[in-house]
Formats: structure tokens, sequence, C-alpha cells
């Protein structure tokens, strides 16, 4: 940013110098507004970098038109080009607009939407991964998306030239009918008209191109982005126990990623776009209406058709936002009503057995009839809301269409305009209205756009304070320490709401030595457990973990991933870590040896297996992943007494290594391990280890 705000004051110090004295002199306040525009430019380092885009491409815009005029001053551009160079004030007009970007950077909504958008033109991955030569260009891949942002404004700017040439050419080619002259009418025809619209059409395919591409791979990476953070350092986990308030996360991160960037492109680049006309337009329809005078009085009103179009739009304006308010609350509604009601039918289809058994099925209609109701009203709200606006907007715009024509037509009659300029003035109204009235038009849009914002901001600030829940003290410190041992020290557990369930003043678990945990339901066995594992964030203490060792722990209730069994297995390793062959054999001494012909089978693992054969799975998965430590909480509660001594006796051969610590309420089990440990509530409701006892490990 600061070398183009360099450039542009150089630039704009030359075009001074340079085209003072001649003919044809740059008017003074080009230059000047050069001046200022470095200034923004200087200032605006800081901005979003979405938003310095739009800037940059204002800048590179106002250098073409001064530098364009400034050589035109000199008689340097050929004659057949002169028709194409524009009008001073475009330099001018490109000023302002750069100033109103920098004007629009400081206000809150506008933050907040850059603050959503700006990582992807950060992001360092390599350009070449996913453009090719095009990305191997620019080097990284936020490069190449703001080379492509610029294209996508670049070819904005040209398609509002084009419609200026048009407008012109609307005025020519009537003129020429009311002459009836026939030379001009063709002229106007095959040598303006056609060149026009092969132009138009290039640039509408090459925007519609890059635009395409850009949205695609930014809703990539944003997608990517957002589901690592919120997978990255057990963020989900810690949302769901903290119960943060950002509901349906799934499809926070699927359809509203989406939604934004689609809205945020098109809403961007069409405000940029409509402004541009907005005043190209403004210009030329204040020349037209020299000369207007009020109607019904000899009162001479410099931009009379100006003032007219303002004055329509204006109203229009505030009439749909009065109408429509009441639509951006109801899109946050519906997007949530939507997703809840696609969240009971999901979670129907995992626990279907379950709603089966119990005969679960009216109460579940009921359920998905209610929540169905509230999507349903909703819908119908809306629907009424939409009514109403869509009933105003096509009325309005349709009345646009005769309105120029109504308040033109006297003066045609009165001969003070050709019907060349009747017909431009006319096109020329509706343009300046259709911008001005952008508004209107986009106002559905802009509501659903700003719940969306809404949504993916609750979902980055619930991540957020997700992310700081256990890192500040007092909290549960994990160390690494270079002992093969677990240590804990003075470790306090607490629940999410501040009351306290477990306290162990020092406690060591020594490798080779493995322990049950006992203790009765509640008492916060499972929760020692999580926090082991470093996923528990409430409450404080140490707990030293062995450097450089694996910690594994399985719970009660294996979770089994979509895909084929071979993958269900190698969880949480990725598929093809493991030989078949290893994946064999393990499955035959966990109990398995019907689904080894069936590890390439696509099932619904998770219902398809039996409670035990869910547990004999995650055990083969700890036999194949071979970790230092093994946590099993209560992970073969779901096994006869026999197939559980089976197991452990597997795993004490095959994992020889392998240190066990074990919570079961089982007696029997007490024979697998050397060491016992009571978590026993006591009087203050808090359950600390009361009895530890240590028994000769059995051999074999
Ligand atoms: N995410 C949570 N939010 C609130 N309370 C929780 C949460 N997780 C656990 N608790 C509470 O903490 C207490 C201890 O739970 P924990 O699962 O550790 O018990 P446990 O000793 O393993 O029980 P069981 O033997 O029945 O499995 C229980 O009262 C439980 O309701």
């Amino acid at each position: 940013m600061k070398l183009i705000a360099i450039v542009v004051a150089v630039a704009s110090a030359a075009f001074l110098a340079l085209s003072q004295g001649q003919v044809n002199a740059l008017p003074l306040y080009v230059p000047v507004s050069g001046f200022i525009l470095a200034g923004l430019l200087w200032l605006a380092r800081e901005i979003s970098i979405f938003l310095r885009i739009f800037m940059g491409m204002y800048a590179l815009g106002y250098l073409l038109v001064a530098g364009a005029k400034t050589l035109a001053s000199f008689g340097l551009v050929p004659e057949a080009l002169e028709a194409l160079v524009p009008p001073a004030f475009m330099a001018t007009a490109s000023v302002s607009f750069a100033a109103l970007v920098y004007g629009v950077s400081f206000v809150p909504v506008v933050r907040t939407i850059t603050n959503l958008a700006d990582p992807y033109f950060y992001s360092v991955r390599s350009g070449a991964e996913n453009f090719g030569w095009f990305g191997r260009l620019f080097g990284s891949e936020g490069r190449v998306a703001v080379a492509m942002v610029a294209i996508i404004i670049a070819t904005n700017f040209v398609q509002v030239g084009l419609n200026i040439k048009f407008n012109l050419w609307y005025r020519d080619l009537f003129d020429a009918l009311q002459n009836k002259n026939a030379d001009a009418f063709w002229y106007q025809i095959w040598w303006v008209f056609i060149p026009l619209l092969v132009f138009w059409i290039i640039f509408q395919l090459l925007d519609f191109t890059v635009d395409t591409i850009f949205r695609i791979r930014w809703r990539q990476w944003l997608t990517e982005h957002y589901f690592s953070r919120w997978l990255d350092r057990s963020t989900h986990y810690k949302m769901g126990v903290a119960g943060q308030n950002a509901d349906n996360p799934d499809q926070r991160i699927s359809v509203d990623v989406a939604s934004f960037i689609a809205s945020t492109m098109t809403l961007s680049t069409q405000m940029m776009a409509q402004l541009a006309t907005l005043v190209s337009f403004t210009v030329l329809l204040w020349g037209l209406s020299e000369g207007f005078t009020f109607p019904g009085t000899a009162v001479v009103v410099p931009g009379l058709l100006v003032w007219v179009a303002a004055a329509y739009s204006l109203v229009g304006t505030v009439l749909t936002h009065l109408i429509g308010r009441p639509l951006i609350r109801l899109d946050f509604l519906q997007e949530k009503f939507e997703a809840n009601f696609r969240f009971s039918l999901a979670r129907l289809r995992e626990y279907g057995e379950q709603v089966a058994l119990l005969r679960g099925a009216d109460a579940e209609k009921a359920n998905l009839r209610g929540s169905f109701a509230d999507v349903i009203t909703n819908v119908i709200d809306i629907l009424k809301r939409r009514l109403k606006i869509e009933g105003f907007r096509f009325s309005w715009q349709q009345m646009s269409v005769a309105f120029p024509y109504l308040f033109m037509g006297p003066y045609f009659f009165l001969e003070r305009i050709t019907l060349g300029q009747l017909q431009q003035g006319a096109q020329a109204f509706n343009q300046v209205n259709a911008s001005l009235s952008f508004f209107i038009s986009a106002y559905t849009t802009l509501a659903s756009y700003k719940a969306t914002v809404d949504r993916l901001v609750t979902f980055e600030e619930a991540m957020g304070r997700a992310e700081t829940i256990g890192t500040v003290p007092p909290h549960i410190e994990r160390k690494q320490a270079p002992d093969n041992a677990l240590a804990i020290r003075n470790l306090k557990i607490d629940l999410p709401n501040g009351q306290r369930i477990l306290e162990i003043d020092r406690l060591d678990l020594k490798a080779g030595e493995p322990v049950l945990v006992n203790g009765p339901s509640g008492s916060g066995k499972s929760t020692l457990f999580r926090a082991l594992a470093g996923i528990w964030p409430y409450g404080s203490g140490e707990v030293d973990v062995p450097e450089g060792r694996t910690v594994m722990l399985l719970p009660q209730r294996p979770y089994i991933p979509q895909g084929n069994l071979r993958d269900a297995i190698s969880y949480p390793a990725v598929a093809g870590t493991y030989d078949d062959a290893v994946i064999k054999a393990v499955l035959a001494t966990v109990g398995l040896p019907a689904l080894i012909d069936r590890l390439d089978d696509d099932e619904n693992w998770g219902q398809r297996l039996s409670g035990g054969e869910q547990q004999r799975l995650a055990i083969a998965r700890a036999l194949l992943a071979k970790p230092d430590w093994l946590l099993l909480d209560e992970a073969s509660s779901a096994l006869d007494e026999k197939s559980e001594r089976l197991v452990y006796k597997a795993i004490a051969t095959m994992l020889p290594d392998t240190t066990i610590v074990s919570i079961g309420h089982r007696s029997t089990l007490a024979a697998f391990h050397a060491r016992r440990i009571d978590l026993q509530p006591m009087e203050d409701g808090v359950s600390r280890p009361v009895e530890t006892e240590r028994v000769p490990v059995p051999a074999g």
C-alpha cells in the first residue's frame, strides 16, 4: 500500500507539472485529488486487506484516467482511441470511491465482515498447488486471491464503462431514427453496437469464470479453516462441555460459510459497480437536465432529472426498509430451525435401533412435528413479509420504466430535447434509479447476509472462548516429564458450573504396574481419565505425562467412523497404516473372526455391531496402536466375564510394554491389576482416593 501511495503521489505531481500550459490542460482538481488519494492510501495501510484491494483498484483507475488525459493533452492519444478515454471527472470520482471505502472500513459491521473475510488473503499455502501456472506467478495462495479479486473488480469497471457507451449509443441511434438517417442508423448497429456487444460478452464471461473459481477455492479454504480450528485442541468437545452458545456447528461450517462467501462477493462487487454507475450516469443526467424548468413554472433547476431520480429512489428505499426490517431476525431463525430439524433426523438415524426397541416412534414423530412446525411457521412469516416487500418492489420498479417518459415527455413535445436525448435520458434515469435503489433490490440479500455473518461471528466467538477454557490459571497443567510414569499433584477437578467433584493430592502411576480404579457411579472416575488424557478443562493442579510416550484412552462407548471396516479398525490412524494381515490377526485375537473377510465392507458399523463387538473392535485398535499407556474406561463392560478375561490376557501378551489403567466395576478385573485405587465421595461431596492396595500381578 505504501508503494502504491508513493506511485500515486509522484504520478499526480507529474500530471500537474506536465499538463499545465497545454491547450487541453488537465483540470487542476485531477492532480489535487491525486494527492488526496495518495494520503488516503498511506492512511489505509492498516485497514482490512479485502478493502485495500478495492482501494488499490480505484488508485489504478485514477492513474489510468488521469494518465490517459495527460497524454491526450499532448495529443498523444490516437484519434481512434480518443472516444475510449473516460472524462477527467472519473479520475476524481475514483478518489471519492477510495475515500468511501476507507470511510466504511471504520463501520463496525463492515469490520466484522472483513474480520471474517481477511484470513484467506493471508493464506501462505503455495499458489501453484491449486492454481497451476497462475498460482506460481504470485507465489502464495493469499496473493492469488488478491489478484483474482482485483481482476473481478477490473472486469466490473469495464462493464460500467461499456454501459456508458451503450447509453450514448441509444442517443445516437434514436437521433438517427428521428432524422430518418438510414446510413447513421446502420453505422450505429454495425460499428457501434456489435463491437460493444462483443466486448460485453467477453468481459461477462471473464468475470463469471474468475468469480466462480475464486468462490470455490475460498469456500474450500474457509471450510477447512473452520473445521480444523473446531477440531483442534478438543475445541469441539470443550464447546459441548461448556454449553457454548453456538448451536449446530455443522450448519455453520457447511451452509453459512457458502452463503457468506457468495453474498460477500456479490454485494461488494455489486456495490462497487453500482457506485461507479451512479456517478457516471448522474453526471450524464445532470448534463441532460440543462434548461429543464420545474414543471408548470419557468424556474430552471440545475440537474432536475438527477433530483427527481434521487427522490424516487429515496422514497422507495425508506419504504422498503420499513417493510423489510423484520426479515433479518426471521432469516436468522430460519437457519436455526432448519438446522435443528435436520439434526433431529440425523440423530434418529443414529439411534434407530434404540428408538425402535423402545417403540419410540410416536414420541419421535411428535418431536419431529414440533421442530418442523417451527420451520414452517417461520417460512410462512418470511413469505408474508416477502410478499409485502416484493409487492412493493415490483410496483416501484415497474413504475420506474414509465416514470422518466412521463416526466420528460412534455419537454420533448416542447422540442427542448430530441428523441435521442429523451431515450438517453430515460435510460440514464433508470440506471441512476437502479443504482440508488440497489439497497431496495438487495434488501432481502442484505437481511440474510447479516444473519449469516452473525452466525459465523458467534461460532468464531464460541470457538475462541472454548480455546481459552483451561488455559488460564488456575487450570489443570499438563507437563511432560522425563520418567515413564503418570503423576498427579494437587489435582482438583471441577464441573463446568464450578462444583468440585474430585481431589487427589498426590498419585504416582508407574510403568509396568497396572492399576484398577474403582468407586461408586458418579464419583468422577471418567472425569479423572479425561483429565489424564488432557481434555477436561475445569479444575487446577498438575498432571505429569511421560514425555515422548503415547497415551490412549478407550471409552465405554467406542466411536466408529463412517467408512469401511479397515478404516474403522485403524482409527485414529489414517487408512493404510496397518497391513491387512496384521489387522486380521488382531481381529481373531479379540474374538471377531467373522469380520476378517469384511475389511472392505462399507456399512454403518456403529449400528451393525453389537455393544460387545464394538468394544472388541476398540480393543483391536489398541492392539494395533501399541500405546505406552492404555486407559480403559469400562472398555470391556459389555463383554461376558470369560471374554473380558481373554481380552485382558491378549492385551498383556501382545502389549507387554504397555501399562494399563482400568476403570471397572467387576471384581474379576482385580486379577489383572497390581494395584487398586478407590475414589470415594466424602461428606463435602468431593471424591478422594481413600484406599489403595497392592496385589501381586498374577502370572499369565
Ligand atoms: N460435561 C459435564 N457437565 C456437567 N456435569 C458432568 C459432565 N460430565 C460429567 N459430569 C458429572 O460429573 C460427575 C462425575 O461423572 P463421571 O462420568 O466422571 O462419573 P463416573 O465415576 O465415571 O460414573 P460411572 O461409574 O457411572 O461411569 C457426575 O455427577 C456427572 O453427572
